[in-house]
């Protein structure tokens, strides 16, 4: 095995598993990896050319040759044999496996693997990297990408336009059909998709307040690309015109393209085959890219045993709401939520107190309430909200300061003297959110699942947080807190 050099790249599922049925033909599977470059820094500007891959075919029709309506069956057979005729290495023991009859793979092991080894790796000729993609779709065009990515800026996408290179790269690839040379990779992506892009409007009407916010958002940029792709001409109308391409083109490069959270750089790169390892709470392997535009591995980030799952994170695993919004999954061994406390301005003051999605926490198996979201609320609610007196002036001011200078003593004490007024505040909410959710619950009896397949998982993202409320609320009634109110 070759260890790394220290990571500076990132990137982020114990299940019991289904083996792929590999049909008789088998995936390749790579002993030891023999790593080319390690060393190699391209510049997006300065890289060479890239090498052709090699296709399944040399046909050089442009017909599209797949079908990616979200009915279509994926075809993962051919993705293996043909990363490893392009560079792809992996080390033995390695297997796509799929617990759902082919709709969702996810990578695991079926021998101990020792951290710090590399697992995989992909050349960076196979790599999509933004950037490099941009110089690409750019020689190709007569200006309408330019157009296209002045617009996207213009109404606000500046921050999506290295998504948005890849995007035009996969649909060009989708258009080259059988010219494409990854094609076989085109044809193993999914097509069906639970997430917000693929719901229907009734859909959005079932989803909670954060959920629902965090799913228009990623729709504001799905519809942001439709509206500035007529400027593109390299792309036929007729593609610009089929939603169902549209979508998984999009679909792909939000689920799978890796991004650059080390700040150095904008770039997001999709690493065909590299693709393929699903979210965990619980991590075992990350991916490392020696360099902008350049190779990709991934490599354990722990001692893996045998029959394990290889996971990355995807995000934060305290915020299942993002990851239901973007990747269409619920996760269920996320160990908290935020606690959707949605009225509270964000001003510099209240960020300082820890109003943050990923810390103002409710805990799914105990119903603890975390300490930010009891600090937000007595500063921002209820010490906010006091009648002013001369006996009441003055504590919003102290608890701040006591919460900057990391004093526990005062900051304690203030809490005793209004533990009431907080703990009734976080139950009021609670009662309300149950109320809302059981609201939405109501809103889909009757509703067909035909015309809304994806209903389902809405509702089971709903009860999953429902129950982690009702722990809340139980433990608020038994430290009888509400009791009063209701008497
Ligand atoms: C980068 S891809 C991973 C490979 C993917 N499972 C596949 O079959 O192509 C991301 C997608 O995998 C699925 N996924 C990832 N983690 C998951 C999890 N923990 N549970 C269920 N689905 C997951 C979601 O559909 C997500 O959009």
């Amino acid at each position: 095995f070759v260890p790394l050099p220290s990571p500076r790249s990132r990137s982020s599922f114990a299940p019991s598993i289904i083996p792929v049925d590999d049909g008789g033909g088998g995936f390749v599977v790579v002993h030891n990896i023999i790593i080319p470059h390690p060393h190699h820094h391209p510049s997006s500007s300065s890289s060479p050319p890239r090498s052709p891959l090699r296709a399944s075919s040399s046909s050089s029709s442009s017909r599209p040759a797949i079908d990616v309506g979200e009915f279509s069956p994926r075809n993962v057979r051919g993705l293996e044999s043909w990363g490893t005729s392009n560079g792809v290495q992996m080390i033995e023991g390695l297997q796509l496996y799929t617990e759902d009859d082919g709709s969702d793979y996810q990578y695991v092991t079926t021998v101990d693997i020792p951290a710090g080894t590399t697992i995989m790796y992909i050349p960076s000729e196979m790599c999509l990297s933004s950037s490099i993609v941009a110089i690409e779709l750019g020689n190709m065009s007569n200006g309408g990408l330019a157009s296209s990515v002045d617009q996207l800026t213009r109404i606000g996408g500046q921050n999506s336009i290295a998504d948005y290179h890849l995007f035009l790269k996969l649909l060009v690839e989708y258009e080259r059909g059988e010219g494409s040379p990854y094609l076989p990779y085109l044809d193993s992506l999914p097509r069906l998709y639970f997430n917000s892009i693929s719901m229907t409007d009734f859909c959005y009407e079932c989803l909670p307040p954060l959920v629902f916010s965090l799913s228009r958002l990623e729709r504001v940029k799905y519809d942001n690309f439709r509206q500035v792709l007529g400027k593109v001409d390299f792309i036929s109308d007729y593609t610009k015109g089929d939603e169902a391409v549209l979508k998984w083109a999009f679909n792909s490069v939000y689920t799978r393209a890796y991004a650059d959270k080390d700040g150095q750089g904008t770039d997001v790169t999709i690493t065909p085959v590299g693709d393929m390892f699903n979210h965990g709470t619980m991590t075992e392997v990350e991916v490392y890219f020696d360099g902008p535009g350049g190779n990709a591995m991934v490599y354990t980030t722990r001692d893996v045993p045998a029959n394990s799952p290889l996971r990355i994170s995807y995000g934060c695993p305290t915020n299942p709401s993002f990851l239901f919004a973007r990747y269409g999954f619920l996760d269920e061994t996320s160990p908290a939520t935020f606690c959707k406390i949605m009225d509270i301005p964000r001003t510099p003051e209240n960020v300082d107190m820890g109003m943050d999605f990923s810390r103002m926490l409710f805990y799914h198996e105990t119903g603890d309430i975390s300490q930010e979201v009891l600090d937000v609320v007595l500063y921002a609610k209820v010490l906010a909200n006091l009648k002013s007196s001369p006996e009441t002036d003055g504590y919003k001011q102290a608890f701040y300061q006591a919460h900057m200078q990391g004093d526990e003593g005062t900051k304690a004490g203030i809490h005793e003297q209004f533990r009431y007024e907080t703990l009734s505040a976080i139950k009021k909410h609670v009662d309300t959110f149950l109320e809302s959710l059981d609201a939405l619950e109501k809103k889909s009896y009757g509703k067909s699942l035909e015309e809304h397949p994806r209903l389902p998982l809405i509702l089971k993202h709903n009860q999953f947080v429902k129950q982690t409320f009702l722990k809340v609320q139980a433990n608020l009634e038994a430290a009888g807190v509400g009791v009063m109110e209701y008497a």
